[in-house]
């Protein structure tokens, strides 16, 4: 799997951001509420204008169209957007495995989306994104509704997944035993750079 790529990448607050995201790495993103991290996400998915150049492998973003690009380097928002009435109608194929891991019955897969609490909504919506088999991941929060027993779950299928499939991993977190756990790498946004922490700190 090729390497996720960011150079000079400015985007609101954000200048020229530089950082490499080598397949199978998860890197590690934090700072204060409003610093741009989910903006940074947005970039990377080429759903916000911004300055700067971002390649996966010999990919250029701004050589591919938008919808191509996002197949592939899949952002999974912190809020998810759900357009059909049913749950299974959103997976571009059956995730039998991972919706028991998850802890859901067989049948989710037929569960209104109107009736999924916002913990059920984050975890669906993650095993939606791998459903599409992506190359690379941009997550924002991923675990922030679950609980603790349900954080450990989501985040352990999450390596084995990143680990098997080789993707490179952008991760925004803020709780510092998550980054611990999770990350090869941890970078925190201070005004407008990136600046990288130790991951024991
Ligand atoms: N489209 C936009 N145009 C201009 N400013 C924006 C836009 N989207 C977000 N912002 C602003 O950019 C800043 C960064 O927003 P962003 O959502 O990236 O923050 P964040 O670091 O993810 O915060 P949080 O941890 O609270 O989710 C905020 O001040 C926000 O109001």
């Amino acid at each position: 799997m090729p390497q996720l790529k960011l150079e000079t990448l400015s985007i609101g607050s954000l200048e020229k951001i530089a950082l490499d995201v080598p397949p199978g790495e998860v890197i590690c993103l934090s700072g204060p509420s409003g610093s741009g991290k989910s903006r940074l996400l947005r970039a990377v998915a080429d759903i916000e204008p911004h300055s700067g150049e971002i390649s996966f492998g010999d990919k250029e973003q701004n050589k591919i169209p938008g919808h191509q690009w996002r197949r592939q380097v899949m952002l999974v928002p912190a809020q998810s957007a759900w357009w059909y009435e049913t749950v299974g109608e959103h997976f571009h194929k059956p995730m039998e495995e991972a919706i028991k891991v998850f802890g859901f019955p067989a049948e989710a897969t037929g569960w209104q989306v109107s009736r999924l609490s916002s913990g059920e909504k984050q975890r669906l919506s993650l095993i939606r994104a791998l459903s599409y088999e992506p190359s690379a991941l941009l997550l924002d929060e991923p675990t922030a509704n679950l609980d603790t027993d349900t954080t450990n779950k989501v985040e352990k299928w999450l390596l084995a997944q990143i680990k098997k499939h080789q993707y490179p991993v952008i991760w925004v977190a803020h709780n510092r035993e998550q980054i611990q756990r999770v990350a090869s790498r941890h970078f925190e946004i201070q005004g407008s750079h990136l600046v990288e922490r130790e991951i024991s700190q």
